[in-house]
């Protein structure tokens, strides 16, 4: 039986445990259609981002002078509520640069997370290190806005997106010489969204029906992700110790974001972590 929007255990079109998943996805739809309405196919292309090649993800995550820390600017989320209203992105973002940062990730879901498109120019004009368009990317024209704005990778989440959709958003991505960084939950999702139009993997920590976190996932899925991609541990890291751990595993990257941003100064607390690990 179709379970309540509220309780956590919706089911997904791909017949997997949803939630506020679903409640995203069909926000998103309409936010698009918002967005198609207003920018045509023809300004995105002509922006002036448009036409720089973006950073190669893998050159700055395996850099020798970097931590393979992917820095998040997050206002707000479904779990947490407010995180941080006051930080400023192009200050908060240059400190996660001049800190070590590999890349950072800049969230622009506006109603559950705070974001805006203007968090990613600012964060773009800011710095010179790859940014990751952090949304819930369902749509190719949501793939030019990345480009547009001035990001160098995009994320597909495997819980929203059929293989097909995956690889065809990853092909298109390619072609526009964006990074793609493809996030899974378990072993089922890895097994069925592997694409050659992938450039690194990221294992959630966090269980997005029920938001209880757990680093075990990243443990358990690091063997199982083919070594030509990047493999990135995502959510839930608080400890440095826990990087060190995870290097050890065989993860390359690892994107942070509460931990930071919950400070009154997530420059100083960035750069007193990488002094741990
Ligand atoms: O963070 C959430 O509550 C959340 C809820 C629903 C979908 C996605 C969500 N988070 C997106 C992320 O992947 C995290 O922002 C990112 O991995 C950083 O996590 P953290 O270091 O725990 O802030």
């Amino acid at each position: 039986m179709k379970k309540n929007m509220n309780d956590g255990t919706e089911k997904t079109p791909l017949g997997g445990v949803g939630s506020i998943l679903d409640k995203i996805v069909k926000r998103k739809k309409e936010e698009i259609a918002d967005a198609k309405a207003l920018v045509s196919i023809t300004d995105l292309e002509n922006s002036v981002h448009f036409k720089r090649q973006p950073y190669s993800f893998r050159e700055f995550l395996l850099a020798h002078d970097r931590t393979g820390i992917i820095a998040e600017f997050k206002r707000r989320s479904p779990s947490k509520g407010l995180i941080n209203g006051v930080a400023d992105v192009a200050e908060v973002t240059q400190a996660y640069s001049a800190a070590g940062a590999s890349a950072l990730s800049v969230l622009t879901d506006v109603d559950f997370f705070g974001g805006k498109t203007d968090d990613i120019l600012a964060a773009r004009a800011a710095n010179k290190i790859p940014i990751l368009r952090k949304d819930f990317m369902i749509d190719e024209y949501q793939i030019l806005e990345a480009k547009a704005w001035g990001a160098d990778i995009i994320l597909l989440i495997a819980a929203i997106l059929t293989p097909q959709q995956i690889n065809d958003f990853g092909k298109f991505a390619h072609k526009l010489g964006l990074n793609v960084l493809l996030e899974v939950h378990n072993l089922e999702e890895l097994e069925r969204s592997i694409s050659p139009h992938l450039d690194a993997i990221g294992v959630n920590n966090r269980n997005l029906a029920d938001f209880t976190v757990d680093i075990q996932t990243s443990f358990d899925l690091v063997n199982k992700i083919p070594d030509e991609f990047l493999k990135i541990s995502e959510s839930a890291i608080s400890n440095p110790q826990t990087i060190k751990e995870l290097k050890v595993a065989g993860f390359n990257g690892f994107l942070i974001g509460e931990n930071f941003m919950k400070t009154d100064n997530p420059g100083t607390a960035i750069q007193q972590f990488v002094e741990q690990i």
